[in-house]
């Protein structure tokens, strides 16, 4: 939607107001030649950008109408961006009005070249401003699930589905690539279930070591194994009454799959080195970027396990699947971090959101969430600009040209291939459906690595 540009000129001289009124092309230009028919020209005509003359009657060789002027367009229309005119002798006025909100001023005479870039970029700059407003309501808009922003169809389909299956004790499976917010997902499934005031406990199962994994999840007496100086309760005591998070499931090595399951069927665990079952009372959501049914027909994992973990199964999209989110998020970002990280920073440019809608995002939310930050950091004014964001080939503009589209297209299926297939090659070559030969010659042309 292009909205109409409307300029009010506020200008008592009518031979000045005429070379104003035909001086701007693309405008729709209002004049107004006081503080009254200026203050209607606003309310009738909501202009976002207005030249005020400080010298207006009844105080013409003053700036007391002027600036009162000022602050009356501010009071009824914060968003105006307001230029004022002053004299050569009436700089104080000018500063007076900067500081009583004025975008900018200019002096007398007037330069209509000169003038003219300041109010291109005061209409740029509100129009920024205002989709920076328009991004921010439909984040603050978005659903509440555990902190989740999200615009899109695909998205809300599994946040529907989530919030459907909350009330029921049933377990949960959530199968997405990396950094797709299974995590959050998990964290929003529990608070809105009748265990929301019981603990969530994570645990991601890839990044303990084999040997810890089973003494983290079902704890030990005092004296079990050598450094077990007191007894200590595991992961799956902590969750009690409430929800155990088991994060990267297909990463459990066998034994301790076939402990889970016991666990699973008798909800009672034994500490390492106990003897004691203790009841234990939890709902397990699971979660993995791995293909499960994979590793259950080649016996990696147990199938009796799966079907215990999965009774509800939920994929999530990449973000790359999800029309819209990709700008959204770094919008959301840009207001979680600017604070913290560089408060000079308001937004987004248009061509930032631009290169961000053009990217795969192969590391989903959690890579454009490190970029933003990145970004925010390297940004020089308030907008973060797509070279702050430094993203591969997307500096310029989307190309226009097809092979260089094509070749676009292709980088970004190849790199997202190769991180779900975690740089394996026939692993790779099988998710983009061409054969092993033909993906090293894809990466040789296009100088990409596993
Ligand atoms: N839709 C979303 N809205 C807001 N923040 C999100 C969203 N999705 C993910 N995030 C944020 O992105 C980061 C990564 O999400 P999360 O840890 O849940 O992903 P994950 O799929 O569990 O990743 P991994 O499999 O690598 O552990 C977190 O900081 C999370 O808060």
């Amino acid at each position: 939607m292009t909205e109409t540009k409307t300029l009010l000129v506020v200008e008592d001289d009518p031979g000045l107001q005429r070379q104003l009124r035909w001086a701007y092309d693309g405008y729709d230009v209002v004049v107004a030649s006081d503080r009254v028919s200026a203050i209607d020209a606003v309310r009738a005509s909501e202009p976002q950008v207005v030249t005020l003359d400080l010298g207006l009657p009844p105080d013409p060789d003053g700036a007391s109408e002027g600036l009162r002027a000022l602050a009356e367009i501010l009071a009824l229309k914060p968003d105006t961006k307001v230029i004022v005119a002053s004299g050569n002798s009436a700089r104080e006025a000018a500063l007076a009005a900067i500081a009583g909100g004025a975008w900018d001023f200019y002096s007398k005479p007037i330069d209509i070249d000169a003038l003219g870039l300041i109010v291109a970029r005061a209409f740029h700059v509100h129009a920024l401003e205002a989709e920076n407003r328009r991004l921010a309501a439909r984040a603050d808009a978005g659903p509440a699930l555990g902190g989740l922003v999200t615009a899109s169809p695909e998205m809300q389909r599994v946040t529907r589905t989530i919030e459907r299956v909350a009330p029921a004790d049933v377990s949960v499976m959530l199968l997405g690539a990396s950094g797709t917010g299974k995590e959050l997902l998990a964290r929003g499934l529990h608070d809105a279930g009748p265990r929301r005031a019981r603990p969530f406990v994570a645990i991601n199962c890839a990044a303990i070591p084999e040997t810890l994994l089973e003494s983290e999840l079902f704890g030990y007496e005092k004296g079990a194994f050598t450094g077990a100086g007191k007894t200590t309760a595991g992961k799956i005591e902590a969750a009690d009454g409430g929800t155990l998070f088991l994060d990267e499931i297909g990463d459990v090595p066998l034994a301790l799959q076939v402990k889970l399951l016991r666990f699973l069927q008798e909800r009672v665990i034994e500490r390492i080195g106990g003897r004691r079952a203790i009841p234990v009372d939890v709902r397990i959501v699971s979660a993995t970027h791995q293909d499960v049914d994979a590793m259950v027909a080649d016996t990696r994992f147990r199938e009796d396990l799966y079907y215990r973990l999965a009774e509800i199964v939920v994929r999530i999209p990449t973000l790359a699947e999800r029309s819209g989110d990709a700008a959204l998020l770094a919008r959301h970002f840009v207001q979680q971090h600017r604070q913290t990280l560089n408060p000079a920073v308001q937004g987004l440019s248009p061509d930032a959101v631009a290169a961000i809608d053009g990217w795969g995002w192969p590391g989903n939310v959690r890579e454009l969430e490190n970029r933003v930050k990145r970004a925010i950091i390297m940004a020089d004014g308030k907008y973060v600009t797509a070279a702050d964001l430094d993203l591969p080939g997307t500096a310029q503009a989307l190309p226009i040209n097809l092979r260089a589209a094509r070749e676009r297209a292709d980088r970004c299926a190849i790199t997202r291939a190769l991180a779900q297939a975690d740089g394996n090659i026939s692993g790779t070559a099988r998710l983009l459906g061409i054969s092993r030969p033909t993906l090293y010659d894809l990466l040789k042309s296009y100088d990409l690595h596993a």
